[in-house]
């Protein structure tokens, strides 16, 4: 297999508040290789836009990389080795701020962000910010950076680009603003975009139309994306691979069919259970119990213990790291649960814990089971829907989750 477009090794980013040190991101590691659309999933504070932003060394005060490894084709954008002093520095071959933001950002790796309004000038045309930024990046003359942003409008799907070129973004919907942001995203042909929850605040239909219109232009102009979202409705729609993230952590990691398919971490399991999905009414949610504990003082052992129905007695004394459980695709599937075999940490020879999700669970009319041996129901109910309607396993009932689930 040829080396992956971009690899991210046990990274570390940290915020050091006056509360304590924030361990936003604690040790993850991933690749996404060219032409691939890879997911970053998990709920609201798991760190997930920390670590894209990570990527691009977009970490303000108080927050820093403290560790870790982050390649780009070969390109040491993160990396530390010990000093002389014995003490750590960044590597030689780092690449300086200058080179990342003449170099990499915007040319190499796009970002979008969820609200357009931050990205986009209120007070300038939306065709003269997108020739803007072209002419600026591919040193094009402005007459061909008009025609190309205009080329542009019209690849996104913006009607009568024309005319809608003198504009101003308060004058586009949500939708089409978005729409605006990915052919910026896409104007100087990036290897890699990062898209940190983009269509979150737009309403299902539009979303959908989103979500087809980078699929299409993925596949024209073979972009890679790193996708972030807290929705797994979304990760069905476009992922190849998926990334789950709690508190941190990266606890499961799979392409996307046999994470659907084949589920290896409680917390994965407990994600889809809260999907809204199309055979099943808004009462039959089962939302995950319990909230996400702050990043400052994570639970010892497994940091989902506290809120997981297989939760077993070693779950608190022993911290699993994320191990290959099992192989799909041509890719590990990787889990960080002690019940999986490869852990040998005498799980099943340990008693189950009562957390607070197994005293709930034993209401009959939530339908699920307790913890312990069988404990793995709530997966077997997805195998039958999510992937075999046909990749739409969400539908407009998706947005009602949204509130609770984002912010
Ligand atoms: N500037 C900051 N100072 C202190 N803590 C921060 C800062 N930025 C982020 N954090 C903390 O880092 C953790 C991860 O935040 P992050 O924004 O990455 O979560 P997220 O997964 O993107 O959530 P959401 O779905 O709400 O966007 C949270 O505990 C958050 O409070
Ligand atoms: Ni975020």
């Amino acid at each position: 297999m040829t080396d992956p477009l971009l690899r991210v090794e046990n990274l570390k980013t940290q915020f050091f508040t006056d509360a304590g040190t924030v361990r936003a991101v604690d040790g993850i590691s991933f690749e996404v290789r060219e032409g691939e659309i890879v997911g970053l999933v998990g709920e609201s504070g798991a760190g997930k836009s920390v670590a894209s932003m990570s990527l691009l060394r977009l970490i303000e005060d108080p927050g820093e990389i403290v560790a870790g490894e982050i390649t780009y084709k070969g390109e040491t954008i993160f990396g530390l080795e010990e000093g002389p002093d014995g003490e750590l520095r960044e590597r030689e071959d780092m690449l300086s701020n200058e080179e990342i933001r003449t170099q990499i950002r915007g040319n190499e790796i796009a970002v979008i962000f969820q609200d357009p309004m931050e990205s986009l000038n209120p007070v300038f045309t939306i065709g003269g910010q997108l020739r803007e930024f072209i002419e600026l990046n591919r040193d094009l003359p402005k007459d061909a950076a008009k025609e190309e942003a205009i080329r542009m409008l019209r690849e996104v799907g913006i009607p009568d680009p024309e005319q809608r070129y003198g504009e101003y973004p308060h004058q586009f919907s949500g939708g089409m603003r978005q729409r605006v942001l990915i052919a910026m995203a896409l104007a100087c042909e990036p290897s890699l975009i990062i898209a940190d929850e983009p269509t979150t605040a737009l309403d299902v239909t539009v979303e959908g139309q989103i979500l087809e219109l980078v699929d299409e232009l993925q596949d024209k102009y073979d972009t890679s994306f790193l996708w972030v979202t807290h929705d797994m409705g979304v990760v069905a729609e476009i992922c190849d691979r998926v990334n789950v993230m709690y508190l941190g952590e990266i606890v499961e990691q799979a392409p996307v069919d046999e994470l659907f398919h084949d589920t290896k971490h409680p917390y994965t399991t407990a994600l889809l259970n809260s999907m809204p999905r199309p055979d099943r009414t808004v009462g039959e949610l089962e939302p995950i119990e319990g909230v996400m504990p702050e990043a400052i003082n994570p639970p010892s052992g497994c940091r989902f213990h506290p809120r997981c129905p297989e939760a077993r007695e070693v779950c608190q004394r022993v911290h699993p790291d994320a191990r290959e459980v099992a192989h799909a695709d041509g890719h590990p599937h990787r889990a960080a649960c002690l019940k999986h075999d490869v852990f040998d940490a005498g799980y099943d020879e340990s008693p189950p814990l009562e957390t607070a999700t197994q005293e709930t669970a034993g209401v009959p009319a939530g339908g699920r089971s307790t913890g312990g041996p069988g404990g793995e129901d709530g997966a077997t109910d997805l195998k039958d829907s999510v992937i075999e309607d046909g990749g739409e396993p969400t539908d407009g009932t998706r947005s009602d989750d949204r509130g609770e689930t984002h912010e």
